[in-house]
């Protein structure tokens, strides 16, 4: 089933009881993964993390290993702000990136970036790793997992990259194409996560939701990896 179908059937997508009764708080400013919390019937508030949490490059980091961090970052700087105010939150930080052979592509910066993205994923297999970090100020504990989904990309003719790269769909997107956006260029290998994709993996933070007590490590503030809890 596509994503845009998800949204149609919105009770398709799994919600859990909040772990605390902190306010949710989206430290995102991705109106994908706004999207789908709503869709899944999450009340929750948008903050969104200043563009510095997404820094900091380390050469040899796999793209798992980026993802958790940036989203531990990105969940830490909202995370921070909110207890400077003596205020309590549940906060969401998420980051999406594609993989081929090892490759990391992030968002693309122009139409020429996303045209070289689409020719190296065009008519091949290719993972997509959404990092996601459930940081609860209350409690000062978080949780950050890695959700990976394989998919294969169509060979893509010339006519189909340049009405795609005019349509400028590829905006913000990693790797510069969007599984929602109606074609049907990608194939999910092995029923793996749809909204993991789009960039939240509605399912496994449902879990993380449910088992918070089990799943949560204590959060280090001179730390700067990502407490993995798998
Ligand atoms: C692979 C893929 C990614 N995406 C999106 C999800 C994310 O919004 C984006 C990856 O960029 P991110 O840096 O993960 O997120 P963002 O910049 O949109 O938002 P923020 O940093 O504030 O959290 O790509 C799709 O919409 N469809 C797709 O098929």
């Amino acid at each position: 089933m596509k994503f845009t179908d998800h949204l149609q059937l919105m009770q398709s997508l799994p919600q859990s009881d909040l772990p605390t009764d902190e306010p949710l708080i989206l430290a995102s400013g991705s109106p994908r993964r706004a999207q789908l919390l709503k869709a899944a019937g999450y009340e929750f508030l948008v903050q969104p993390a200043s563009d510095e949490a997404e820094c900091g490059l380390c050469s040899r980091e796999t793209a798992p290993e980026l993802v958790a961090r940036y989203a531990y970052r990105k969940a830490a700087d909202v995370a921070l702000k909110i207890q400077g105010k003596n205020k309590t939150g549940l906060v969401i930080g998420a980051d999406t990136v594609a993989s081929v052979y090892g490759q990391i592509l992030g968002k693309p910066t122009d139409q020429q970036h996303a045209e070289s993205m689409l020719r190296r994923l065009s008519g091949r297999r290719h993972d997509v790793y959404t990092g996601v970090c459930v940081w609860s100020v209350a409690t000062n504990r978080c949780v950050v997992e890695v959700v990976r989904t394989e998919l294969k990309m169509k060979p893509l003719t010339d006519s189909m990259l340049a009405n795609y790269l005019e349509s400028m769909m590829w905006e913000g997107k990693a790797g510069a194409f969007g599984f929602q956006d109606g074609n049907d260029w990608l194939e999910i290998v092995d029923s793996g996560s749809e909204s993991n994709v789009v960039g939240l993996p509605m399912e496994r933070l449902a879990e993380i939701f449910a088992d918070f007590d089990t799943l949560a490590k204590a959060i280090n503030p001179f730390g700067e990896n990502p407490p993995l809890s798998k």
